[in-house]
């Protein structure tokens, strides 16, 4: 990991032995196990399990055989990969994260964890995943999940200083959760029936365009007090943000309708996603029309609706 920052002293882990009445409480270990959930992103990590999960139905869907184990070990595995790629993020942004109310109070940002204990944490569940992966999916789905962490703590986070285009670089390893679910079944992802993963992989790449351009601008002071090159920062106005998210909007709409063209969901996802995805892009419009916080938050707000409810009903209404 050449670019994490080397570790520093937990200078202000509070202290357990003093006898000074104005000295910060004991750090015990209810309050360790805390840290390590935070550092973790338990909300990511459940969606990381879901969509893992949609991967590997639409492989078995397709005819090739799974157990249990098989289920548990993957999404167990994806689960600690992406819990291992959540601290590295916080590792190499510690400094970042403490210049920002949302992110200040994380452990390695408030410098209540050593850095050596949080990177010991994210490379043992690396390595559990991987091993998991492997003993219980299949070597490519273990390829990519390491692929996903790499490309999501060594090329996105370090990006995310440098230019906006940072927002496509990370849009690929969230969106690669479904790819691993099927690799773990089916060990190709290069077969006719593979186009359902691929297109579950379209389908998050381009939603996470306007979920992050929105929260972007919702929290651009932040970003830019951290010096994030955000689009929201480059561009106060929110010009770029709300241009940017009408035309993912407008390429995700047929991308939503793709899994009933290409026959494995029905008429009803087809319904479903063109009325979510015209909300979506009518909320983006909106937003360019009344450029402000209500008109981004509810972009926000949008994207967390469009994409469980996207998913679900592609898998409800399968063939
Ligand atoms: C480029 C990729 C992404 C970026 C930069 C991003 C960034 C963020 C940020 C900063 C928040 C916090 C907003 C707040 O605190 O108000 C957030 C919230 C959220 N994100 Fe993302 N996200 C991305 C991809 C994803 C993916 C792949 C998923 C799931 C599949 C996801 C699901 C959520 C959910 C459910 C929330 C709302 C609740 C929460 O914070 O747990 N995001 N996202
Ligand atoms: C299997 C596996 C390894 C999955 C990983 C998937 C994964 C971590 C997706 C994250 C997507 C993403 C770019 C989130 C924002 O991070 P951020 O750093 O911009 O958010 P922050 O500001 O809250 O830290």
């Amino acid at each position: 990991m050449s670019s994490v920052p080397p570790p520093e002293p937990a200078a202000s882990l509070p202290s357990s032995t003093t006898t000074d009445a104005a000295a910060p409480r004991a750090y015990t270990l209810r309050d360790r196990w805390a840290d390590y959930k935070t550092l973790v992103k338990p909300s990511i990590t459940r969606m990381v399990v879901i969509t893992t999960a949609i991967g590997f139905a639409l492989a078995v869907r397709s005819g090739h055989s799974w157990t249990w184990l098989m289920l548990i070990g993957t999404l167990g595995g994806t689960a600690l990969s992406c819990m291992a790629a959540s601290v590295y993020n916080q590792a190499y942004e510690h400094r970042t994260d403490a210049m920002m109310p949302r992110t200040a109070k994380r452990p390695l940002a408030a410098k209540r964890l050593p850095m050596g204990e949080a990177l010991a944490l994210g490379t043992s569940l690396m390595l559990a995943g991987q091993a998991m992966l492997c003993m219980f999916g299949t070597p490519l789905a273990s390829g990519v999940a390491a692929f996903t962490i790499l490309s999501y703590a060594l090329i996105y986070t370090p990006l995310k200083r440098v230019s906006p285009i940072s927002l496509y670089v990370g849009a690929v390893p969230g969106a690669l959760p479904p790819v691993i679910g099927y690799a773990a079944v089916t060990g190709s992802l290069f077969t006719p029936d593979a186009a359902a993963a691929w297109i579950i992989f379209l389908i998050m790449a381009l939603w996470q365009v306007p979920h992050f351009l929105a929260i972007g601008y919702m929290y651009r002071k932040d970003y830019a007090a951290a010096d994030l090159a955000m689009h929201a920062v480059r561009d106060p106005s929110g010009r770029s943000s709300f241009r940017n998210s009408i035309l993912t909007c407008l390429v995700l709409l047929p991308a939503g309708l793709a899994p009933t063209f290409l026959g494995f969901a029905g008429w009803i996802s087809f319904s479903v996603a063109l009325l979510s995805g015209l909300v979506f892009l009518g909320l983006s419009i909106q937003w360019a029309m009344r450029p402000g916080l209500t008109s981004a938050r509810r972009v926000f707000f949008a994207s967390l609706i469009y994409l469980p409810v996207v998913l679900a009903v592609i898998m409800i209404d399968a063939r």
